[in-house]
């Protein structure tokens, strides 16, 4: 799969291992940046990866911050994002199962690489279950609030 990546200063280090394991893992990652560990904000990053994963440039997107929140607070305001924040391999699981995640988003200063490496594996290698009406339902209802109250990007003028 086509992955993109991003994160800011306090999620860089974890980028680069997850880029590592993704890359080990035969994906091809797009980073979104940042190069290096300058502090800067998350959404210079976030913001345009998300892009990537809502144009189909990118299959899913894994990005990193400090504790999580501030990447999916961003990428869930792109039409066609769906974003988790997921600490351990069951949350990851589940988002993939049932929620059809397309972003991941991790905290590099609450989780250590281990784990954080253990959730990417289950969250990447989850299958939606997309036989079992219960699961659809529910996704398709968050779909429909993302109609009504996000701009599809071929509506936006810039
Ligand atoms: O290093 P500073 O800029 O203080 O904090 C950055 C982190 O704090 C939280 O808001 C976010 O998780 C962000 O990554």
């Amino acid at each position: 799969m086509k992955i993109a990546v991003s994160s800011d200063h306090a999620g860089f280090a974890l980028k680069e291992e997850v880029k590592a394991l993704l890359e080990k893992e035969g994906h091809e990652v797009l980073d979104f940046g940042p190069y290096n560990e300058e502090p800067c904000d998350l959404s210079d990053y976030v913001y345009p990866a998300s892009l990537a994963v809502a144009e189909g440039k990118a299959d899913r997107g894994i990005f990193v911050d400090g504790v999580g929140y501030g990447s999916a607070m961003i990428a869930n305001k792109i039409y066609g994002v769906y974003a988790a924040v997921c600490q351990d391999p069951f949350c990851a699981k589940l988002a993939r199962s049932h929620s059809d995640t397309n972003v991941l988003c991790l905290g590099g200063k609450i989780i250590g690489s281990a784990l954080a490496l253990e959730i990417v594996t289950a969250w990447m290698t989850t299958d939606y279950l997309s036989d079992i009406e219960k699961y659809t339902n529910r996704v398709d209802k968050v779909k429909n609030i993302a109609e009504k109250h996000l701009k599809r990007l071929d509506e936006i003028q810039d």
